[in-house]
């Protein structure tokens, strides 16, 4: 059973003017932790007053009575799978460890379709459908933004397509993907409630399935962790070195790594109850699940450095490989990935992004 260690030195890079030095420091901190932050700019980046205003809508809806968050459950499948809320203990990340489910509520939105949300949204949402929408977009263009400095980074072949190769597969004008944008809310755990500390968690141990996560912590919520190459649970700092204006966190997800045959980490990691006081605080996050389009393929793309990686293949095993089982050859579009991945960490259908 792998131990916490107290904190992690993840680097804050600048991608607001792309520079080959930026690039390679992507590159590198995606290959050792698969955790990187990057500067909040208004080049690169997301306005703080646009994340707080996420947060505050969050905190209406997870703080509204049961029955108006399940008429948008992800149960009643009426805004199509992988959609609406989840409940306490409805999705389980880690079904080999875990007895009982995550300690958290979700509620997931998927890609807006001319401007409106496909799916029903819950009464304290309406109102904000153009700001979540807004917001989403945000989201998408900054995973883009970052998605291009790591085509610079891995010196993707001009011919076919350059520094735009992922950018081009995450293009929205060409067609759906199953991006979602989602709003998490933990609740806190007081001394005396029925909680376990050696087998209950807030979210199990797991890799992310698209090819980039935003993610958005709140000052004095901590409680995420990252798995290291050394198999120690590291702490990820909300703020890391305190600045007025935080960075923000994106994670590698599996695809990423599909891509470049392992080089780019998909990392583990989990999010536990604090041991301290900080227990009896909620914590709320919000995390953008950027995927390629639907017909996207997962082949490797073209670049020497990920030609001459030959580490990635433990890696690889571990996030399923990037070919359907039993048919030789044959490569999985993002689709099919999704369709695979989706539904194995739920006991109720498909509900992660
Ligand atoms: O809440 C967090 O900090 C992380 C959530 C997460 O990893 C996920 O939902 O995939
Ligand atoms: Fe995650």
């Amino acid at each position: 059973m792998p131990h916490s260690t107290p904190s992690l030195q993840i680097p804050v890079i600048d991608i607001s003017s792309p520079s080959v030095d930026a690039a390679r420091q992507l590159v590198n901190a995606a290959s050792e932790y698969g955790f990187i932050f990057v500067r909040n700019t208004d080049k690169a980046g997301i306005p703080d007053a646009d994340i707080d205003g996420m947060f505050e809508l969050s905190k209406s809806f997870f703080q509204s009575p049961v029955e108006v968050k399940e008429r948008c459950s992800i149960n009643s499948n009426e805004g199509g799978k992988n959609r609406g809320w989840l409940g306490m203990g409805v999705e389980t990340l880690d079904p080999g460890k875990q007895k009982r489910g995550d300690f958290k509520e979700a509620f997931n939105i998927g890609e807006y379709v001319d401007g409106k949300a496909d799916q029903p949204l819950p009464a304290p949402l309406i109102p904000a459908e153009t700001q979540i929408g807004r917001f989403q977009e945000q989201c998408h263009r900054l995973c883009n933004q970052v998605l291009e400095v790591f085509a610079q980074g891995l010196e993707i072949d001009s011919a076919e397509g350059g520094s735009s190769w992922f950018s081009a597969r995450h293009d929205r004008t060409l067609g759906p993907s199953g991006s979602i944008l989602r709003l998490l809310y933990y609740p806190s755990v007081p001394p005396s409630a029925s909680y376990d500390p050696e087998t209950d968690i807030r979210a199990g141990a797991h890799s992310d399935y698209g090819s980039v996560t935003l993610l958005f912590q709140r000052p004095g919520q901590p409680g995420l962790e990252i798995l290291t190459p050394a198999c120690e649970w590291a702490a990820v700092p909300v703020n890391p070195h305190d600045e007025a204006r935080p960075p923000i966190l994106v994670n590698i997800g599996d695809v990423l790594s599909y891509w470049t045959n392992g080089l780019l980490r998909s990392t583990v990691h989990r999010v536990i109850v604090p041991k301290d006081s900080q227990a009896e605080e909620d914590r709320y996050s919000i995390a953008y699940f950027c995927h390629p389009l639907d017909e996207a393929e997962l082949a490797a793309v073209p670049s020497e450095a990920v030609k001459n990686f030959d580490g990635g293949e433990k890696e690889l095993r571990r996030v399923g490989g990037g070919r359907l089982p039993g048919v030789e050859g044959k490569v999985l579009t993002a689709k099919e990935h999704l369709d695979r991945r989706l539904g194995a960490t739920y006991g109720l259908g498909d509900a992660k992004a």
